[in-house]
């Protein structure tokens, strides 16, 4: 049930010492306590195996989220909500002091008893986790219980549907909340804003006026010191089978009928549906897979991906994907949908560019004039906006066409402060809305899609590999993918 006003709730999070929550999730439970978003009747208790007492672990959440240990009284009383508790997961004493510690803070800050477990731990532990905050009563309480999950949902759909079942005998689906941090990002939830509430958009998307979408997604950064995880997971699990079958879910889906989260839902749901499942025998005309070599990123030598920690040096792991999807519908036969990923490419960038068909006839060309086609382009990050690539009248004499855009951006609205993706998602799930969270159906469809490709690649060595340089756009054969069909990646 969905909660209009400031929620409260304890929160308990495993992973509490991570990468994760110390990068996102005290700066996001920050942002919302300071903009009065969560009411003051929230506590936070972390769990992890190092023994940190609560004036340690309130030291750290005050560095996470001023970068300094002390000294602003915003940031002092934010952390007074914090405890801490060293734990193991697979202890039922752990569990029962929990349990203890849980239920006075419940009473403390008056909660209503609403909890929610945060799983920002490796997943190996997700299962473990749900299955004992059942069995060691964390569960039986009188306001709502609800369970956070990071990502990876499983590593394949078989290990995924394990896990479902395992977190699903301690939680309803409807009290599972699966993070996908790209849901929670200010322009893919313009997405759908965009297409549903624009005349002039909605008619023209389909196939009828629309030559192929391309959806971009590049990182400077290489694995860091996730090595030990990406090894086993590559971009393909890492970036495709969530984030990006995201984005194309709501970029093909059809009006929903109300904008709650069942109906969008149900048709992210029947996009995933109609992909075109490829066989394993076909995978190279569908997929690209790539791996960085060293290279200059930013005037600095970097290692290639075989040279980081924890990386086998002789790594068949892509940490590059292309791939072209095809959805099997009326709306959208005929229309490829490209995709692309990298870790160490030459910039940081999130981009949808929507391609529509030529006109009819060129009437320029004559006088040698190329016209190009009108592109919407989607900006998702760094920079947040719109921009609409049209032809219009050089200006003089005579009837010569240039291209011109038309610019939206977000950044540049005076004022604005775009929540961090966490922030919203933190906020959603505390108050009950599963709009931007994935649910077990589109999950199950993702990762049917994914497998096929995993197989190919899994049982055959890449012997180009490594076959792009750190710094730069990808492997050549990128390029093919799209000039098979007569495009090229726009990179605007
Ligand atoms: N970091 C990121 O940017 C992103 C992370 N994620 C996901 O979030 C989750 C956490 O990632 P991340 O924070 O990077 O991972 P880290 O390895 O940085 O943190 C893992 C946490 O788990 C704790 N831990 C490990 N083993 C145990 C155990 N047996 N019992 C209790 N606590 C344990 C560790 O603390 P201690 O050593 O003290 O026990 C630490 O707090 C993963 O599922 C990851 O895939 C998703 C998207 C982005
Ligand atoms: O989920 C993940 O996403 C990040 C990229 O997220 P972004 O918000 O910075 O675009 C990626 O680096 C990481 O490998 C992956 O696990």
């Amino acid at each position: 049930m969905m909660t209009k006003e400031n929620p409260t709730s304890l929160i308990v999070i495993f992973g509490a010492t991570g990468d994760l929550a110390k990068r996102k999730l005290y700066q996001s439970l920050y942002r919302l306590y300071k903009n009065g978003s969560i009411s003051k009747n929230f506590a936070v208790v972390g769990v992890a195996r190092r023994p940190l007492t609560n004036e340690d672990f309130r030291a750290n959440v005050a560095k996470s989220v001023n970068g300094a240990a002390s000294g602003n009284a915003d940031v002092e009383e934010f952390s007074s909500h914090f405890y801490y508790q060293p734990f193991d997961v697979t202890s039922s004493e752990s569990y029962q002091q929990l349990k203890s510690l849980s239920s006075s803070l419940d009473q403390e800050y008056q909660t209503n008893g609403n909890r929610m477990f945060y799983l920002a731990m490796a997943p190996e532990f997700f299962g473990t986790i749900a299955s004992n905050l059942k069995a060691e009563g964390l569960t039986d309480t009188t306001g709502f219980k609800r369970l956070v999950i990071e990502k990876p949902f499983g590593h394949s759909l078989p290990t995924a549907k394990e896990l479902n079942e395992e977190i699903r005998g301690a939680f309803h689906e409807s009290e599972i909340y699966r993070i996908d941090h790209y849901l929670g990002k200010e322009m893919v939830q313009n997405i759908e804003v965009i297409r549903f509430a624009n005349a002039l958009f909605e008619p023209l998307w389909n196939n009828r006026y629309i030559s192929n979408i391309q959806i971009t997604s590049s990182e400077v950064l290489g694995v860091e010191d996730r090595g030990r995880y990406y090894e086993n997971s590559g971009a393909l699990r890492d970036m495709v089978q969530n984030h990006m079958l995201q984005m194309v879910a709501l970029l093909a889906m059809e009006p929903p009928i109300k904008l709650n989260p069942e109906e969008i839902r149900s048709e992210k749901v029947k996009v995933l549906r109609a992909l075109r499942q490829i066989d394993q025998s076909e995978v190279d005309q569908y997929f690209v897979r790539g791996q960085y070599s060293a290279g200059m990123i930013e005037e600095e030598r970097v290692p290639g991906y075989r040279e980081e920690n924890s990386v086998d040096p002789a790594s068949n792991t892509e940490t590059y994907v292309a791939g072209k999807l095809v959805i099997d519908n009326f709306r959208w036969a005929g229309v490829p949908i490209y995709i692309r990923t990298g870790k160490r490419m030459s910039s940081k960038s999130t981009k949808v560019v929507v391609q529509f068909k030529d006109i009819p006839m060129n009437l320029y060309y004559n006088r040698g004039e190329k016209v190009d086609p009108n592109l919407l382009v989607i900006h998702i990050q760094p920079d947040e906006g719109i921009t609409l690539h049209l032809n219009a009248k050089k200006s003089g004499k005579d009837i010569t066409t240039t291209p011109i855009k038309l610019d939206y951006s977000n950044n540049c609205i005076d004022g604005i402060n775009t929540p961090e993706a966490y922030e919203r998602l933190i906020f959603d799930a505390m108050r009950g809305d599963m709009t931007n969270f994935t649910h077990w159906d589109e999950v199950a469809l993702s990762w049917s899609f994914i497998d096929q490709v995993s197989k190919a690649w899994e049982s055959t060595t890449a012997e180009d590999f490594p076959n792009y340089e750190a710094g730069s756009v990808g492997p050549k054969k990128a390029d093919e993918l799209l000039k098979r069909d007569g495009f090229h990646w726009w990179n605007v």
